[in-house]
């Protein structure tokens, strides 16, 4: 018998365990969820966008617009920084990310010094937000890719 022929790609598997992650999310607007990966093909950290550990999330805010405080973006902890802190590994040297959203400037930062080389994305709906575009110019600085996923399976389904 021959050997199945229709196997998601690892880019795929990892952009699943990604948007798979993003389903953690209670973010009722914008789910993220990032997954990265050692040299080795080995998933080393996962994480999705959330409010801090001991945060209730029944008393912090989801709102987008309002007073500052009142929103939910000095709280959430972005998918990014959540893959990165909950890693298994201290050496992140050489990883690659991939992860639902483009990474905002603050997450950029945390990925060049974490010392990922390499981002994968699906959206990059902000692209026109200056945070974004400041993203692309340090990586850009500091040799650290990034590529739109390219994919064959538009849709992978899971059932229980
Ligand atoms: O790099 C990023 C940028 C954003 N996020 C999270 C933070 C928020 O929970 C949402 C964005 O909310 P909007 O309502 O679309 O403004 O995405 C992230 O995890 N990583
Ligand atoms: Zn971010």
């Amino acid at each position: 018998m021959a050997k199945r022929e229709d196997y998601i790609s690892w880019d795929e598997y990892f952009m699943g365990v990604a948007v798979l992650s993003s389903m953690r999310s209670k973010d009722p607007h914008t789910q993220v969820g990032a997954c990265i990966v050692n040299s080795e093909k080995k998933i080393v950290g996962v994480g999705y966008n959330g409010f801090p550990i001991g945060c209730n999330d029944d008393e912090v805010p989801w709102e987008r617009e309002g007073e500052w405080l009142d929103t939910k973006y000095p709280y959430v902890c972005h998918a990014e920084l959540n893959a990165i802190l909950n890693s298994i590994s201290s050496n992140l040297k050489g990883c690659t990310l991939y992860v639902g959203l483009f990474p905002c400037n603050e997450c950029a930062k945390a990925i060049i010094q974490a010392g990922i080389k390499e981002v994968v994305y699906l959206s990059d709906k902000y692209a026109e937000a200056d945070n974004t575009k400041a993203s692309k110019w340090m990586f850009d600085q500091t040799g650290v890719s990034y590529r739109k996923l390219a994919f064959t399976h538009p849709s992978i389904t899971i059932g229980f």
